[in-house]
């Protein structure tokens, strides 16, 4: 390798975990990925051991730093960036997690959210923090985990206790315990943090009977929050220079900082994101209202966004639990063998169903099957599933903004799958540009640990240098795409309907 310094990514999916370098033209020069285990201890439930994300943390850490033949003082920052909502509650003195991380799409709390979604607690907590109210966000799981363990409110209240969504363990864990941090992103996603205040909001915390000695300290996404004090990087004092919840992470990594701009990551989940700038506005229609990255107190901004909550983990139940696709990657030749034309719909509601619908008891059907349905058209209409929940997000951003996207920008592990790109874009009637970088997640996040240090100097230099991706032109009929758009609006309706009745 070159005698020039990188820039570190910590990417810490739900399916996965990498470790990225980025050298000065924003290029990818080194990247190490490895599974992360998740279990089902109950239908609905998802759970990851917090011990194994750290310790896969670790040794991606070195094994990139391995493969690229770099020393660790070549490392000029380090940015991390997570799934988001994830909780963990550990011990402050001995570092163990008192219960395993309660995953993002986990459903467990469902019974406290309800608790939470009469419009006396709804109301209060969407003007406060921009949400609404979903077993999805943090607050009830660290409710949870504090009412299930034996002893664990009580210890909380001691301040013996402390919560930490992934960014927040892994800094912990990299700065051997001295820093207990989140930024504005990761803090949004809790439904504990006033958004207009940039606070700990106190009236939540007492609602939810959350003691706030728990909490990080909040601050930018790019900001020196310490120096990593671990033996894997031979005690090199690398600086940690950003925390970005995942979404936020690839809107900035899109560089789609002004207004109206928009992106979807299609990963384990899809989400879609526009920029509000500076203005705060909430949703009628189930949207979210969310920070964004920036670089100081000042320039945090706003989002919209729209949360799907099945995208590649539909794809990985075809592989895990079917057993009809050998591999996710080959998911887009086997759809394309379908011959389309069938009204077959997927309702991928495995963990209900987000934006813009926000049915926790929605579970998933597949609607249309006949004696002639074969797998590659279940492996189609799996994949359409997540286009048609795209569209069902940006129709209500339409419609709520007024603005009405010219394309769209993706990225994620999904949006290597051709055949979702172009049936996005068949369905939209609208252009899909592809990211040239499918990990603009991980991108985001060593721009912003780059721009705290210094290593590139400003936005405008980052823009000068991202490269055009490719991009799927629309090809099907308008009567065609209503035709399908409407089959599966009726499928919606029919399943929500299933577990009402
Ligand atoms: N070519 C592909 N076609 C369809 N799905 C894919 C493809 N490649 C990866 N996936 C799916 O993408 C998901 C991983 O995407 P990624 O962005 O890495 O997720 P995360 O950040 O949540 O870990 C997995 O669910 C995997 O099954
Ligand atoms: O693991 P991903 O990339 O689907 O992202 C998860 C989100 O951050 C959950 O809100």
């Amino acid at each position: 390798m070159k005698n020039e310094q990188y820039i570190m990514a910590i990417d810490e999916g739900t399916t996965s975990a990498r470790v990225m370098l980025f050298d000065q033209q924003g290029a990818p020069v080194g990247k190490a990925q490895r599974k992360i285990n998740q279990s089902y201890p109950h239908p609905g439930w998802v759970e990851q051991d917090p011990i194994e994300i750290w310790n896969t943390a670790e040794t991606l850490v070195s094994e990139v730093l391995f493969q690229t033949e770099t020393p660790p003082y070549k490392v000029r920052s380090i940015g991390i960036t997570n799934q988001r909502e994830t909780t963990i509650v550990w011990d402050r003195l001995t570092g163990k997690p008192i219960y395993p991380a309660i995953v993002w799409q986990s459903k467990q709390t469902a019974e406290i959210a309800k608790h939470w979604q009469q419009p006396e607690f709804a109301n209060l907590i969407q003007q406060k923090t921009g949400l609404l109210v979903d077993a999805y966000f943090s607050a009830t799981k660290i409710q949870w985990i504090l009412q299930q363990v034996p002893g664990a409110q009580s210890r909380a209240e001691q301040g013996e206790l402390l919560f930490g969504t992934i960014d927040t363990w892994l800094l912990w864990k990299l700065t051997n315990g001295q820093v207990h941090a989140t930024d504005y992103t990761n803090a949004s996603r809790t439904m504990l943090y006033n958004i207009q205040q940039k606070a700990w909001d106190p009236e939540l915390l007492d609602l939810f009977q959350i003691p706030a000695a728990m909490l990080p300290k909040v601050y930018p996404s790019g900001h020196l929050y310490g120096y990593t004090q671990d033996f894997t990087l031979m005690g090199v004092q690398i600086p940690i220079a950003a925390l970005a919840g995942d979404q936020q992470a690839s809107l900035f990594g899109q560089l789609a900082l002004q207004p109206g701009m928009a992106k979807n990551t299609y990963g384990t989940g899809a989400f879609i994101m526009m920029n509000l700038g500076k203005q705060w506005r909430l949703s009628n229609h189930g949207l979210l209202t969310t920070l964004t990255c920036s670089l100081d107190d000042d320039e945090v901004g706003y989002a919209f966004e729209g949360s799907i909550f099945s995208a590649g983990s539909a794809i990985e139940w075809l592989h895990r639990q079917l057993k009809i696709l050998t591999d996710p990657a080959k998911s887009a030749e086997i759809a394309a063998a379908s011959h389309k034309s069938t009204d077959l719909y997927l309702v991928p509601a495995f963990n209900g169903l987000g934006a813009p619908y926000w049915d926790q008891r929605a579970q998933a059907s597949f609607l249309g099957l006949t004696a002639h349905t074969n797998h590659s058209q279940m492996v189609a209409a799996t994949i359409e599933s997540l286009a048609f929940q795209t569209r069902a997000v940006l129709d209500t951003m339409a419609q709520e903004t007024g603005l009405t996207l010219q394309s769209l920008v993706v990225d994620g592990g999904v949006s290597q799958n051709d055949y979702l790109l172009q049936f996005q874009a068949d369905l939209l009637g609208k252009p899909i540009k592809r990211a040239p970088l499918s990990e603009t997640t991980a991108l985001g996040t060593a721009y912003l640990a780059g721009l705290t240090v210094g290593y590139w100097r400003d936005l405008a230099a980052l823009r000068s240098q991202q490269p055009a991706g490719k991009v799927f032109t629309p090809q099907m009929t308008v009567a065609d795409r209503e035709h399908r758009y409407a089959g599966w609006q009726a499928a919606v309706t029919a399943t929500q309907k299933f577990k009402d009745d």
